[in-house]
């Protein structure tokens, strides 16, 4: 790369600039991947009864000889690094974990696997449990880390369990799911490289906060064909911004959704009551019920999606009309040729060209959802096996310029209209005369941005590579977009909604709703899933009660399930707590057990007043902190401690994880974790949705350090242990 950079800008040819560049291009994303595994490069040492050492490390590294110096985690050589016990020593007498700071050295820890192998002294300096346990002390920093240096037995089984089939794990908060969903991406992508990279793997994750949060996991692992995406996005074209009720989103996931859009999309095609006359100059043509019936018959038998069944449709009354016209002009007989320059001479008058398209218009999802969700006559047709009030839900204002109109929850119904309705041939498409005036203008604007942001990316790469002296930005994001070939399996996948992808983990699982999951399997027709979540847990009303029941449409029989128990992130004390909410949520449940004690209690305190005071003595330096609240008083809240304490942010995305204390909603602070967590009103969390319960078990298993409860109203019933440890 110095080579590269020391050719120079301008100069030579153009085909000498474009292969600089494509070095430059190269070289560049190299020296990403490996600044991306610098940090605790070589981790373990594996010492074999046979005097054999191998060095495990996050990725493989052989010396110019081709002699391996360092084995990547996800090699089957590597595994006894995870899942040697004395019991089954798998030929090691000792792991050794290494703990580095840049490139030095700060510790190591010794597990002694095979007793008679080793000298006296090994045995006395020995300490196995350290480094599991260094790790999960340690500050958290707003991102999640690996962990491929301390992944327990029971995860590894689960990170390196085969590929074909779904893969349930179900497990309480903190016990690593999420971090194991990502090894586990990593673990396959290494070892079925050949299937994976072609079709790559999606992550799906509750919330884009959440992602960030996530988003550095996998990079550091070497991996960067993956797509990490919400439901929200999935549909290409997109932006689902619009917040709504949950009881809305409720009705919209329900899987009786499905009829409603087939229904809506039979509604378009629907047969008036009266014949259609089409006035033309001549003479007036007519379209009877059992003409129109016909030709519907003739469109739907074809099996093609709407847009596609048109043809079919259009042909069958051209035809119609073209005789009925002959007979009108006193042609008794007709020859094919006449009759078909007779249709090609209808299809271009104006008056048919109407007809037609009322008859049966071409449509996009969108126009598809907005025209049923707008219109109460529309509504009452096709969601005619919703009750009154339910459609009462769904009834709402037409789009309006510069106001986000899709929720998430219309995501997975664009999408099951986009496979009722199928594609509109591009030439009509371009003409764009038949899309509405705001479509076409959201549309100019999503491109807008969209070049926008390609710009920014290039322009950060160039200069963190020291590479923008010789390639500018327009050029650099230019042929990202123009070579097909450039780009990499996630940006592919990305933007195109048939995709289907080669493995797809579904984290946070139990918040997606029936139409969210037909969606999601649609993605995903070979069925190779791995999905993690926590039924406890589950915030969404439309959300998932039994993996069973969820599962049984699509592979019924043919899942798998595993179960993850130990509780890396709460301390026991805390767990206590949320162990009695956990009672509130059902019977029978049961809490992780927690992997340490830290003899700090949890806390409660009141009024609620004493908030900003309680955040500034609880927060730990260099710490992070997080506030939550009932939805309800949110930016109130917010507001408040923005005024009172100094960094506090209010909300989602990478400021709100990045700042020293942070104010969130339990949806918000899903899957994320804090080393101190302040919950504010108890009592308001639990009124405030039909899952409250979950809702705060979600915001009492948040903390790795210290908890407390403040309150101005009463204290739950399930929080009475925090009495014994209030702060006056
Ligand atoms: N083997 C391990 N070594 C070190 N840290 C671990 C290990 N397993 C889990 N952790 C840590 O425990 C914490 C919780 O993990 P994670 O967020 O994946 O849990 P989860 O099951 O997804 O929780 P939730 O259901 O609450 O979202 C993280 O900080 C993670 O790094």
């Amino acid at each position: 790369m110095d080579e590269v950079l020391a050719q120079g800008g301008g100069g030579g040819t153009h085909q000498n600039r474009s292969e600089r560049d494509s070095f430059a291009g190269m070289y560049a994303q190299r020296l990403g991947r490996l600044w991306a595994v610098e940090n605790g490069l070589c981790f373990g040492r594996l010492d074999g009864a046979d005097q054999s050492t191998l060095y495990v490390g996050r990725i493989g590294l052989a010396d110019d000889d081709q002699r391996r110096l360092l084995i990547d985690w996800r090699a089957p050589v590597a595994r006894p690094f995870y899942a040697a016990t004395p019991a089954a020593s798998m030929g090691v007498v000792r792991r050794r974990h290494l703990q580095t700071r840049a490139r030095t050295v700060i510790g190591i820890d010794d597990d002694l696997l095979d007793l008679d192998n080793l000298t006296e002294e090994d045995v006395s300096t020995l300490n196995g449990e350290a480094a599991l346990l260094a790790s999960i002390d340690a500050r958290r920093t707003g991102r999640m880390r690996d962990i491929v240096a301390t992944i327990q037995n029971e995860q590894d089984r689960i990170i390196r369990s085969g590929l074909d089939g779904v893969l349930v794990v179900q497990g309480g908060p903190g016990t690593g799911k999420t971090v194991v969903a990502l090894h586990r991406a990593a673990y396959l992508l290494y070892t079925h490289r050949e299937r994976l990279a072609r079709r790559g793997v999606l992550i799906l994750g509750p919330n884009l906060t959440f992602l960030r949060y996530i988003e550095q996991v996998l990079p550091s692992l070497g991996e960067t064909d993956v797509l990490l995406s919400t439901v929200a996005e999935l549909y290409p074209g997109i932006t689902a911004t619009r917040r709504e009720r949950p009881e809305v989103a409720a009705v919209k996931g329900d899987e009786r959704m499905a009829q409603v859009v087939a229904r809506a999309v039979r509604e378009r095609q629907r047969v008036p009551r009266k014949p259609v006359e089409i006035r033309l100059d001549r003479y007036t043509l007519t379209l009877d019920g059992r003409l129109l019936d016909a030709a519907r018959n003739r469109a739907a038998r074809s099996r093609r999606p709407h847009n596609e069944a048109r043809a079919v449709f259009v042909r069958h009354l051209l035809n119609a009309l073209a005789r009925q016209a002959a007979r009108l002009i006193g042609k008794g007989t007709i020859d094919d040729d006449e009759l078909a320059d007779l249709r090609e001479e209808l299809r271009t008058e104006q008056p048919v060209k109407a007809a037609l398209n009322r008859l049966w218009p071409y449509t996009t999802p969108q126009q598809l959802l907005i025209g049923l969700f707008t219109s109460r006559e529309r509504l009452d047709y096709a969601a005619a096996e919703l009750g009154e009030a339910e459609r009462r839900l769904l009834l709402r204002e037409p789009p309006r310029k510069g106001e986000g109109w899709w929720a998430p929850s219309d995501v997975p119904l664009l999408d099951e209209a986009a496979e009722l309705l199928g594609d509109i041939d591009p030439a009509v498409l371009r003409a764009g005369a038949w899309m509405a005036e705001e479509e076409q203008a959201a549309a100019r604007s999503a491109a807008e941005e969209e070049q926008r942001h390609r710009l920014d990316y290039a322009r950060e790469v160039l200069e963190l590579t020291g590479l923008s002296e010789i390639m500018d930005a327009e050029r650099f994001a230019a042929r990202h977009m123009d070579d097909e070939a450039y780009l990499t399996t996630a940006e592919r996948a990305a933007s195109d909604r048939t995709w289907a992808f080669g493995h797809v983990i579904v984290d946070e699982a139990q918040e997606l709703s029936p139409m969210d999951w037909r969606m999601v399997m649609r993605r995903c027709p070979s069925r190779s899933m791995t999905i993690v979540g926590d039924l406890a847990q589950t915030g969404s009303s439309a959300g998932v009660r039994s993996w069973g029941r969820m599962l049984d449409p699509y592979v019924a029989g043919r899942w798998r399930q595993e179960e993850l128990t130990v509780n890396y992130r709460t301390p026991s004390e805390l767990m206590a707590v949320a162990a009695d909410v956990l009672t509130l949520v059902g019977p029978g449940l049961s809490a992780p057990t927690s992997v340490r004690e830290t003899g700090t209690h949890p806390w409660a305190a009141s009024p609620a007043t004493r908030l900003p005071e309680l955040v500034k003595s609880e927060s730990v330096e260099g710490g992070r902190t997080v506030v939550i609240v009932a939805e309800s008083s949110a930016e109130k809240t917010g507001e408040l401690l923005a005024e009172s304490v100094e960094g506090a942010v209010r909300g989602r995305g990478t400021a709100a994880l990045d700042a020293p204390v942070s104010v969130m909603t339990v949806a918000e602070a899903k899957g994320l974790e804090f080393d101190v967590v302040i919950v504010v009103e108890p009592e308001l969390i639990l009124g405030e949705s039909p899952r409250g319960a979950s809702d705060l078990y979600v915001a009492m298993t948040r903390a790795t350090q210290r908890l407390g409860v403040v309150h101005t109203g009463s204290l739950p019933e399930a929080l009475a242990r925090l009495e014994r440890h209030r702060i006056t």
